[in-house]
C-alpha cells in the first residue's frame, strides 16, 4: 500500500540547542491508520507532528504527501505553500490554537470552508452538519469560551473533517479532559479513522495508544519502537500487538515480520 505520508532522515535541530529534537527519523504512514506517537516529555513527539503537518520546516530530511493531485514535497514548501497546504489537505485537533474563542462553534467550522472559498451559506450548512454528526445539534451558536473542554474538541474534530482532510494531526486531544469525555473524543477520531480518514495522535495517554493501529515511541528525537496492532471491529477496543514491524535497540533496527497486519482485518 502507498503510504500517504513518507519521512526520511528528518531532523530538527533547534537553534541554540546542542542536541536535535528530532534525529534522522523515517516513518511512513499508511492510508486509513491510526497513528500514535508516544514518549517521555522533550523526546520530540511534537517536534515531529509538527514537522509532518508542515507546520516547521525540518533542518533535514523529507516529507512527501500523497496529496490527491499527487505528491507534495511538505519539507520544500515556503511558508504559504505550507499554510495553504496545512488549509486544503489537513486537519488539526490540538488542546488550543486553531480555534477562536470569541467565534461560535458554527463559525468555528464554517471558517475553515470559507477559506477555501465556499460562500458562507453553504459553509455555515456544512458545519451544522458536522456539529450534529458530533452531537453539537443546539450548541451551534454558543461561543467557543461558552463550551466544556470536551465540547470544545467535538468542534474541532467537526472542523478538522469538513475540509474533507484525509489526513487528521491531533497533539494531546484527550491531554484536558477527565477520562470520560477523553474517551468520547477519542471514539470521534476513531470514528473518522473508520470512515477512511488517516490519524497521527501525539499522546502521553495509554488509553489512546492502546486504542491506535499502531504505536511509534520516541526517545531523545530518534524512534525506538514502532509497533501495529490489530484493530477490532469497528475501529474501536483495545487491539492487541500482532504485528511488529520494526524495534530498535542500542541503535540497532531489529526487523520483525510478522503476517496478519491489521490492514486485512479492517477490509
Ligand atoms: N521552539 C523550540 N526552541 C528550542 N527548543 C525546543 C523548541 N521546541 C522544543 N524544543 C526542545 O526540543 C525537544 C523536543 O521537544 P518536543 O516539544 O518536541 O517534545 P515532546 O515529546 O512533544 O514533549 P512534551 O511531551 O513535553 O510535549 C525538547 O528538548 C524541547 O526542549
Amino acid at each position: 500500500m502507498t503510504p500517504i505520508l513518507t519521512a526520511r532522515g528528518l531532523t530538527v535541530q533547534y537553534p541554540g540547542s546542542a542536541t536535535p529534537a528530532l534525529d534522522a527519523v523515517d516513518i511512513d504512514v499508511l492510508p486509513g491508520e491510526s497513528v500514535a506517537i508516544m514518549g517521555a516529555s522533550g523526546s520530540g513527539k511534537t517536534t515531529l507532528l509538527h514537522t509532518l503537518a508542515g507546520i516547521l520546516r525540518p533542518t533535514a530530511g523529507t516529507v512527501t504527501l500523497a496529496a490527491a493531485s499527487g505528491p507534495v514535497a511538505v519539507h520544500a514548501l515556503d511558508d504559504a505553500g505550507r499554510a495553504r497546504l496545512r488549509r486544503e489537505e489537513l486537519g488539526f485537533v490540538f488542546q488550543q490554537g486553531l480555534l477562536l474563542d470569541e467565534l461560535t462553534a458554527l463559525e468555528n467550522v464554517a471558517v475553515a470552508r470559507m477559506l477555501a472559498g465556499v460562500p458562507r451559506h453553504q459553509a455555515e450548512g456544512e458545519a451544522a452538519q458536522w456539529l450534529a454528526h458530533l452531537g453539537l445539534q443546539g450548541m451551534e451558536h454558543r461561543r467557543l469560551g461558552q463550551l466544556s473542554g470536551g465540547q470544545a474538541q467535538r468542534v474541532a474534530i467537526a472542523r478538522a473533517q469538513v475540509t474533507g482532510a484525509r489526513l487528521i494531526f491531533a497533539d494531546e486531544p484527550t491531554g484536558a479532559l477527565d477520562s470520560t469525555t477523553g474517551a468520547e473524543v477519542l471514539d470521534l477520531l476513531l470514528a473518522a479513522v473508520a470512515q477512511g480518514r488517516t490519524l497521527v495522535v501525539v499522546t502521553h495517554d495509554p488509553g489512546v495508544a492502546a486504542r491506535a493501529d499502531r504505536v511509534v515511541t520516541l526517545r531523545d528525537g530518534r524512534v525506538v519502537a514502532d509497533e501495529r496492532r490489530a484493530a477490532r471491529a469497528g475501529g474501536s477496543g483495545g487491539g492487541e500487538a500482532v504485528h511488529r514491524v520494526a524495534t530498535v535497540r542500542g541503535g540497532q533496527v531489529e526487523h520483525t515480520t510478522v503476517a496478519a497486519p491489521y490492514d486485512e482485518a479492517r477490509r
